[in-house]
């Protein structure tokens, strides 16, 4: 079957041509089954189109020849830009859309709103009440006022139970006290903190009448409306450049005594009183939501950020021609290279699994705060918690080593700016530490693994979330010819294992007189590999369940290869595991490789289209490597030539120093 796009593929490179000829399945139908409906597929397709038709959003210099003030300057004027057609090209007030049109035209290096969208306005939706909704939220999402998030302290960010800033109410004037007592609690990393934002949710630790009752949202204002100038009693400042991500101005943030009214407290779910009497939330970590919410759109933003550098490293390897296979009259595409293919397959799958993750967290976030808000249940908490504290780790984790095999996988010409892929890397690795150090947060999800080990312990099974079910199964032999389930299986039986090794060292510890803490610490290793293996059972079963659930015939069958390899590549991985405990022999071993190197084959002719089907502009990926027409060597070229150093023939350190030098040498 072949599915030809004329549009697309009119005047591209033949060799991509050819390959997107031999697709099996069509992309729009793909798209749909990556962004969840068909209706938003559409929807993205159409704001895309929209802005080809802003002059004044096409691309400019390349974002790789700007200083960092330059970056900032061009992002502002973009968004300026889009706020003059914002109505025009989304549905006002649609997250998604919003977040679309952002990645697209400013990309992913960081913008002044990239907090205010991401943090600022879900702390005012899941936090304030009502009335302060009405003061702010309106004005936020008009974006009269610009707002960030900022929590953690230049000397704590992990534990935030002992952040220093304090908020200190004083009853006699219905106000709190925000003070910065030492340079430690100076706010430091907070994005589109340093020079943009004039408002700032700001975590502080609340304090009445001498008592601590822990960090706490308060709405802050920063800044003078109309002048920009910090308000006094408050420093602020960009903190400098970063790995990436440096169109941000990542800040810091100092009180002096700065005074805010009672009412700035977000008060939906606890209150102060006038005379400071303290009305707790409903559950003690409720202030902690806009965490969650964004761990629980990680696994899709990472999913997304390999998902481009994967575009960029398939379609080159379609072009780039290197080295002899059969026919020695011409060099093959490297893409048909097996070592190649094991480089960027497992890769893909993995994006498409992060992917069907991402949409189930997303609306599990969203059923979560509509339960707290409406009907203060908060008995979901716990496992998204959990759930989205070992995801957002094994998905940053293997997101950033996909990205660098993507690097590799281009050669020479990847590691050059014009391939954009080592700043996908730098901003997708910052997901590795933000939202909570990923081996904080293995342990977050590894409290819920012991708990639920305990559970089984005590003869209490019944009480396991449906999670956690699989810690109750007993050891079986599978026959992993039967497909899917019999994958699972072995998973369930690998991460079963783990998690009761690692607790039995904890309690080992622990009997031999540890505290909980000490003995804790001793296991870590061991119970962040019980999370990793949990959440990595997840990411498997989610994958199954959302192929499944697939109705395009062809679209399945692709994506049916895609699961096939995840399924023996992850095995594969973790197959120490097995093999130790006895769970699979080496003849099944050997069974999965040679699944996995079939799969490889099946994939092959499929791989262009499964990234063409995310559907990325080029203005969205800036690479000149990844471009739909795959004219690449042309392009390279005027990039090179494009360079600052390339605007003179004869550059001044050249007259200055090395002129001289030679000169000197000649004497
Ligand atoms: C439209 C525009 C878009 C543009 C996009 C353009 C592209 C942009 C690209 C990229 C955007 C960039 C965006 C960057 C954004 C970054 C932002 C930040 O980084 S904000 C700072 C994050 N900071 C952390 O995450 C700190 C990590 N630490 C913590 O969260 C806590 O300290 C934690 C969870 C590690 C411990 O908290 P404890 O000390 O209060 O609690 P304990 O004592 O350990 O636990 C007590 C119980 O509470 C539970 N718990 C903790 N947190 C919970 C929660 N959230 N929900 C439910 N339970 C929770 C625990 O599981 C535990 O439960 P049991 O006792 O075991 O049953
Ligand atoms: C690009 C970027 C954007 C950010 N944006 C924001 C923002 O908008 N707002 C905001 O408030 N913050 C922001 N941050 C800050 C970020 O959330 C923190 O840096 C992050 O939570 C990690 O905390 P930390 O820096 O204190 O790391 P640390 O905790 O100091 O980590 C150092 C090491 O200690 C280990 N460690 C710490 N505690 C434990 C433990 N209990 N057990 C085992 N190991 C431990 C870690 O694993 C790590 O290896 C941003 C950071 C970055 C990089």
């Amino acid at each position: 079957m072949s599915f030809l796009n004329k549009e697309i593929c009119d005047g591209d490179n033949p060799d991509l041509t050819e390959e997107r000829r031999t697709a099996t399945f069509d992309t729009d139908r793909m798209a749909q089954v990556i962004y969840g409906s068909e209706k938003f597929a559409a929807r993205r397709r159409q704001i895309t189109k929209s802005i080809s038709r802003i002059p004044a959003l096409q691309d400019t210099k390349p974002l790789a020849f700007m200083t960092r003030e330059e970056k900032i300057t061009e992002a502002c004027r973009e968004l300026d830009v889009l706020s003059d057609h914002w109505e025009q090209l989304i549905y006002v007030n649609d997250e998604e859309e919003a977040l679309h049109l952002h990645r697209e035209v400013i990309g992913m290096e960081g913008h002044p709103f990239a907090l205010h969208e991401t943090m600022f306005i879900p702390t005012l939706v899941s936090q304030a009440s009502d009335e302060q909704q009405e003061k702010w939220l309106g004005r936020a999402r008009k974006r009269e006022i610009i707002g960030c998030y900022a929590q953690t302290e230049l000397g704590h960010g992990s534990n935030l139970r002992k952040l220093e800033t304090t908020a200190t109410y004083s009853p006699s004037t219905q106000e709190f006290i925000l003070h910065t007592p030492t340079i430690t609690a100076l706010k430091w990393w907070p994005g589109a903190l340093g020079k943009s934002s004039n408002y700032a949710i700001v975590m502080a630790d609340l304090v009445i009448k001498n008592k601590s009752y822990g960090p706490h949202p308060f709405i802050v204002q920063l800044r003078d409306e109309k002048t920009h100038q910090p308000l006094p009693g408050i420093t602020v400042g960009d903190i400098g450049p970063k790995m990436a991500f440096n169109g941000a101005d990542n800040g810091f943030l100092g009180f002096d005594h700065f005074r805010i009214p009672r009412g700035n407290l977000l008060m939906r779910h606890n209150r102060v009183e006038p005379d400071g009497s303290y009305l707790k939330p409903p559950h003690a970590k409720i202030g902690y939501s806009s965490m969650v919410k964004v761990r629980s759109r990680m696994a899709m933003d990472q999913g997304l950020f390999m998902a481009q550098a994967l575009v960029i490293a398939v379609r080159y390897s379609a072009v780039r021609r290197q080295g002899f296979l059969e026919d020695k009259s011409q060099e093959v595409k490297v893409l048909d290279y097996q070592t190649q293919q094991h480089r960027l397959f497992p890769s893909i799958a993995r994006v498409y699994a992060f992917i069907f993750c991402g949409l189930e967290t997303i609306q599990l976030y969203e059923k979560l705060i509509l339960d707290v808000n409406k009907n203060g249940d908060t008995s979901g908490m716990a496992d998204l918690h959990s759930l989205t504290s070992g995801l957002k780790s094994v998905v940053t984790h293997f997101t950033g080593q996909g990205i660098e095999q993507a690097r590799m996988a281009c050669g020479g010409h990847g590691y050059s700016m014009a391939s954009y892929i080592s700043e996908i890397y730098g901003v997708a690795v910052a997901g590795c530490t933000y939202e909570g150090e990923n081996m904080v947060m293995l342990l977050q999800c590894a409290r819920a693994l012991v708990k639920a080990v305990e559970l089984v312990e005590e003869g209490h099974p019944e009480k396991l979330s449906p999670m956690m079910a699989y810690l109750t199964k007993p050891s079986v032999t599978v026959d992993l010819t039967v497909g899917p389930e019999a994958y699972v299986k072995i998973f369930q039986l690998i991460a079963k294992k783990q998690a009761f090794k690692a607790t039995e060292q904890l309690h080992k510890f622990m009997v031999a007189g540890d505290s909980r803490d000490v003995a804790w610490n001793k296991s870590a290793v061991e119970l962040t590999k019980a999370s990793r293996l949990h959440t990595r059972l997840y990411i498997l079963k989610t994958f199954i369940r959302r192929v499944e659930s697939i109705t395009d015939i062809s679209v399945k069958a692709a994506l049916t290869d895609l699961l096939n390899l995840h399924l023996n590549y992850e095995l594969l991985d973790v197959a120490s595991y097995a093999l130790a405990d006895g769970i699979m022999s080496s003849t099944q071993m050997d069974f999965i490789k040679n699944q996995l190197y079939s799969s490889l084959e099946k994939i092959r002719p499929n791989a262009v289209s499964l990234m063409d089907s995310f559907q990325f502009s080029d203005l969205q990926l800036r690479s000149v490597l990844g471009r739909r027409d795959g004219h690449v060597y042309q392009n390279l070229f005027e990039w090179a030539k494009s360079s600052p150093l390339n605007q003179s023939e004869v550059l001044p350190s050249v007259t200055q120093y090395l002129k001289p030098m030679m000169e000197k040498s000649k004497l």
